[in-house]
């Protein structure tokens, strides 16, 4: 007989139920089995009616101390620029013993805004899911969006072992798979693999579009597969991306200070004609594609 698994918490509170929040709530709601009562709470009183209408939990509402005063598990799923002032919101509100937790893609000044708030009886997991797509709001989420993609898990050194646990548990029966990393390295890492790639696809889409203002030609028109992938990436939410580079200035920079070293050496060997060093980079690219593909990454 297949055993029955206990909620991990009573009551889970999503501060923020769009992509990434409304994602949790349907899995939540789908298994039963993250908790037993849902809340979701939003500053957005259009949020609110969405949820509602689309039934992912039990309770909605603007008031997020009120919400916050109810749960045993609190979980900020907001841009990464507005962390700092809603945590001040609920942990004043919170019970003692509850966790707080949330899914920010940047993690150092994340925990840097949060940190200061903290109460000695209020145990803090910062986590970040490696999952997503261009879509925001409350009726992009999918209640398979973790499946199989990583969950980064940066806890304190006041972090219990107790919350660290439930946390895990919360992420491994939403099908992700866990990694523990250092604040900073996770900044580094996701700066190459995530906040790069999505700086270059704006910018390459603007670069595009300044080109075919001023040549008035169908520049996008001819936009074929190579382009379009770009652009996926570049429907993105603006405000979580203003957020996410102002949030990892350091760390990106660095990574774009070596891309740009990269691109101008690809540049000169263009330009003289060394086929070797091209035909290396491309060969990097095709090798890392294989790897993904093969590790049911792409
Ligand atoms: N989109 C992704 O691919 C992805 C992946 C992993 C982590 N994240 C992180 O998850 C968080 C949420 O991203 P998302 O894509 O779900 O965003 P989203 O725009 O879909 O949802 C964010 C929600 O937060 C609400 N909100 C904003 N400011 C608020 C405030 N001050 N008080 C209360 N509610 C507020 C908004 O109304 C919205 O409903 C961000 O920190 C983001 O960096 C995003
Ligand atoms: O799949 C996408 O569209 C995403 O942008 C997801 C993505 C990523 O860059 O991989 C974006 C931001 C997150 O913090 C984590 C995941």
């Amino acid at each position: 007989m297949a055993e029955v698994q206990v909620p991990v918490f009573d009551t889970l509170l999503v501060v923020g139920p769009g992509l990434i929040g409304s994602s949790v709530l349907r899995r939540a709601r789908a298994r039963g089995t993250l908790a037993r009562r849902l809340i979701a709470a939003d500053s957005s009183a259009a949020v609110c009616a969405r949820v509602r209408e689309l039934d992912l939990a039990d309770e909605v509402t603007t008031d997020l101390a009120a919400a916050a005063a109810q749960a045993d598990c609190v979980m900020l799923c907001v841009p990464v620029g507005a962390m700092g002032e809603v945590a001040a919101q609920v942990i004043p509100a919170m019970k003692s013993g509850a966790v707080l937790t949330d899914v920010g893609s940047t993690k150092v000044s994340v925990i840097e805004a949060i940190a200061p708030l903290l109460r000695a009886d209020v145990p803090y997991v910062p986590t970040h899911p490696m999952a997503g797509t261009e879509f925001s709001g409350p009726d992009a989420g999918l209640e398979h969006l973790f499946e199989d993609r990583w969950c980064l898990l940066t806890p304190l050194e006041s972090t219990t072992e107790a919350a660290l646990e439930s946390i895990r548990t919360l992420w491994e029966r939403c099908g992700a798979r866990l990694r523990e990393m250092t604040p900073p390295h996770h900044d580094r890492v996701c700066a190459i693999v995530s906040h790069l790639p999505h700086l270059l696809a704006f910018t390459i889409c603007g670069t595009a579009d300044d080109l075919a203002a001023e040549t008035r030609s169908e520049v996008l028109d001819l936009a074929a597969s190579g382009f379009r992938d770009f652009t996926r990436i570049a429907a993105s939410d603006p405000v979580m991306w203003r957020d996410i580079f102002l949030f990892n200035r350091e760390a990106l920079l660095e990574m774009l200070g070596r891309f740009m070293e990269d691109a101008q050496a690809m540049a000169r060997a263009i330009r003289w004609g060394d086929e070797a060093y091209i035909v290396d980079r491309i060969e990097r690219g095709r090798a890392i594609r294989k790897s993904l593909i093969e590790n049911r990454q792409a």
